[in-house]
């Protein structure tokens, strides 16, 4: 057996990385030149990196064996100690957030002359931007102040594929009409850009390579580790190669251990090593539990006739229940691209609910379904967003690391918008670990970021998310929709966020799920396959894959268990909040419940609407082996 062991994939990719940057640019030129035509970052992995490994880089504390040559019943993977990299940085997540602290840290450390300065960044896709899904109209300033010439014409590396955009448009739909309604001032988009968030992204990639971060994409972050006095010290990736029932198969490596004096989490909306943080250090004792809304989108090319370049259209009202928050969009950018979603407030009772079939039924209103007639789906993608907003912030900063971007909650809900404030969380993040790694007389003990959490408070993301901060549970009350809309527009154009009371957000939104037997069931009207689709047509789109015989991802204790308990009550709520498919009740007369569960892991696309929904909470979302699951396009 002959399986390439992790410490050299990662050699190749610590080639890879360092090829992008001129520092390098010697140890490139004595390789073999590459073939014309072929990027360097594929090339590279032919290489063995002897000269960078010894000459440029600490080098890995070697440890035991990382591959396991002859697996037997009896071995334990935990016997085998993990290979160990010393970094100054270790960030979690290459989103937005993450890219722009590790961009941001390396601009101050090449700035300072200290280019020995190690920022290295862990993204579970095979690449980097292949798990965001977003709008996405973003607002540019922190970008222009990460990247001054990110769109310049004269800078030949700008990110070309930006839409401005041009009209707003905002209705409240009936099932057949469309009332327009004022924009709230949050909503005026001029200034702002269209564009594909996933693609964004893997520009960003490519920039913080330039500046010398090193990224491992296709490597999980699935366990933080400790000092022994209890303060973070890194992250361990998961092992690979082991089989459904836990035992190592041929294919099995080791995992591999990440230490740094500073670790930002950046893992996007209710990240899986976030909550084991946000647990240990009890960092939501002074906040409001984080509330959430699953947003489910398709990206559509459509008939050049209908392309109205640059118009951002949203909507409220139809589909949804009144008791249901939530909203569409639209949005028109590069050539006849149509980037439409909805997103579901995951506070819905109605457990005979899914977000994805209401979805479907809004495609077929005539406000969107007069883009889409003649058109073609490309693209489905599903992701959580933070609604919690200013009341939901955790403490941000930990003994030896803070939460960056949406894992912290930085989504501003009224807006629909959280890439600037994910990219400003994560550039004063890098500020705050720079200036304390690089002023320190102690250089061995832990590190606590105060001025992270000073400088959020006194930041735009702070004063933005606190204006807004009473709109969205102001959808709480008996009037539902209407109250929250009449409240947010009071809100919007008249108290703007300077009333002396904030509005609560009472529970989590599993509990806000209600018995299945006291709720109007809702049937979803069939697919037409040109504008409506399957959920299992949609799944094939966002290219998710993930290895069947591995340990499921989705840790529930006792399959049976589970559904005696959540079965009788909520009658399969998993298979509705599910957007891909993942969860099923199949029927089984050997069952005392009549019906057997089952999880078809392997169609997950990373959502996490199941750990946030599931009403008893007893579904754990963990990462999968790094560089499974969605591969999305223009997402
Ligand atoms: C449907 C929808 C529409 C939106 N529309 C807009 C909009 O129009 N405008 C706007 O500004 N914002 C919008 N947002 C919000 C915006 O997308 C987010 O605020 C932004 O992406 C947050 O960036 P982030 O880096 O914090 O997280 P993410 O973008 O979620 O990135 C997190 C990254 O971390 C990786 N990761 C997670 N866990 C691990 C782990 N354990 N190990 C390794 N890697 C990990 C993920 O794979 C991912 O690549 C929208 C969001 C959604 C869901
Ligand atoms: S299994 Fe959970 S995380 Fe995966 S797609 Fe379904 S709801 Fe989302």
């Amino acid at each position: 057996m002959s399986v390439p062991s992790i410490a050299s994939t990662i050699a190749r990719r610590r080639l890879a990385v360092a090829v992008h940057s001129p520092r390098y640019a010697s140890v490139w030129q004595s390789c073999t030149a590459p073939t014309p035509g072929i990027e360097s970052r594929h090339l590279s992995r032919r290489y063995i990196p002897a000269t960078l490994a010894a000459g440029q880089r600490r080098a890995f504390t070697q440890t035991a064996s990382q591959r396991l040559a002859t697996p037997d019943e009896s071995f334990d993977p935990n016997s085998i100690e993990r290979e160990v990299d010393e970094v100054d940085v270790c960030i979690v997540g290459g989103g937005p957030a993450g890219l722009s602290a590790a961009i941001k840290l390396k601009q101050l450390a090449n700035e300072a002359g200290n280019e020995d300065f190690r920022v290295l960044l862990l993204e579970k896709a095979g690449e980097i931007g292949d798990h965001i899904v977003s709008g996405n109209v973003m607002e540019p300033g922190a970008i222009e102040e990460l990247i001054p010439d990110w769109k310049s014409e004269d800078n030949p590396n700008a990110f070309k594929d930006i839409t401005p955009a041009t009209k707003d448009r905002m209705r409240f739909l009936t099932k057949a009409g469309s009332i327009p309604i004022p924009a709230p001032p949050q909503m005026n988009n001029h200034g702002n850009y269209i564009l594909s968030l996933n693609q964004f992204t893997k520009w960003l990639g490519e920039r913080a390579e330039e500046v010398g971060v090193e990224i491992y994409a296709g490597f999980a972050g699935s366990e933080i580790l400790y000092t022994h006095d209890g303060c973070v010290k890194g992250v361990a990736t998961n092992d690979l190669g082991i089989d459904r029932s836990g035992r190592p198969k041929d294919s099995f490596e080791r995992g591999m251990e990440f230490h740094a004096r500073v670790t930002l989490l950046a893992e996007g909306c209710h990240g899986s090593l976030t909550k084991q943080v946000i647990k240990k250090y009890d960092l939501r004792r002074d906040s409001q539990p984080q509330t959430y809304g699953l947003g489910i989108k398709e990206v559509w090319e459509i008939d050049p006739a209908k392309f109205e370049k640059g118009l951002v259209a949203h909507s409220l009202g139809y589909p949804l229940p009144k008791d249901t928050y939530g909203g569409g969009w639209m949005y028109h950018f590069g050539d006849n691209m149509v980037s439409i979603g909805l997103v579901v407030g995951l506070d819905y009772p109605n457990p005979w609910l899914a977000p994805y079939g209401e979805f479907q039924k809004m495609k077929h209103h005539p406000f969107y379904s007069q883009y889409l007639e003649g058109g073609k789906c490309i693209s489905y993608g599903a992701r959580t967003l933070n609604e919690g907003g200013f009341q939901s912030i955790p403490k941000c900063a930990f003994p030896g690391g803070a939460l960056i971007g949406d894992t912290a909650g930085f989504l501003n809900v009224p807006k629909i918008k959280g890439t600037h404030t994910a990219m400003r969380s994560g550039m004063l993040a890098a500020e705050a670990t720079y200036s304390a790694l690089s002023s320190e007389s102690d250089k061995e003990g832990s590190v606590f970021l105060f001025d992270y959490e000073d400088k959020l408070r006194s930041s735009s993301i702070w004063k933005e998310l606190k204006q807004v901060r009473n709109m969205r549970p102001s959808f709480h009350t008996a009037l539902g929709i209407y109250g929250g809309i009449l409240y947010s527009g009071l809100e919007a154009f008249l108290f703007r966020g300077k009333m002396p009371w904030t509005l609560k957000h009472h529970e989590g939104d599993h509990a806000a799920t209600k018995l299945a037997d006291k709720q109007p069931k809702i049937d979803y009207p069939k697919p037409d396959g040109k504008i409506s689709f399957d959920i299992l047509t949609s799944v094939s789109r966002t290219g998710t894959n993930h290895e069947e015989d591995q340990p499921c991802h989705l840790q529930v204790k006792d399959w049976d268990k589970h559904a005696e308990l959540e079965y009788p009550k909520y009658k399969g709520v998993e298979n509705r909040f599910c957007p891909a498919g993942v969860y099923e009740y199949i029927e089984d007369e050997s069952k005392d419940i009549g019906v057997r569960f089952q999880i078809n892991s392997q169609n997950c696309i990373h959502c996490k609407t199941c750990d946030i929904k599931v009403p008893d909470q007893d579904i754990n979302w963990q990462t999968p082996q790094g560089g499974e699951g969605p591969k999305y396009t223009m997402t």
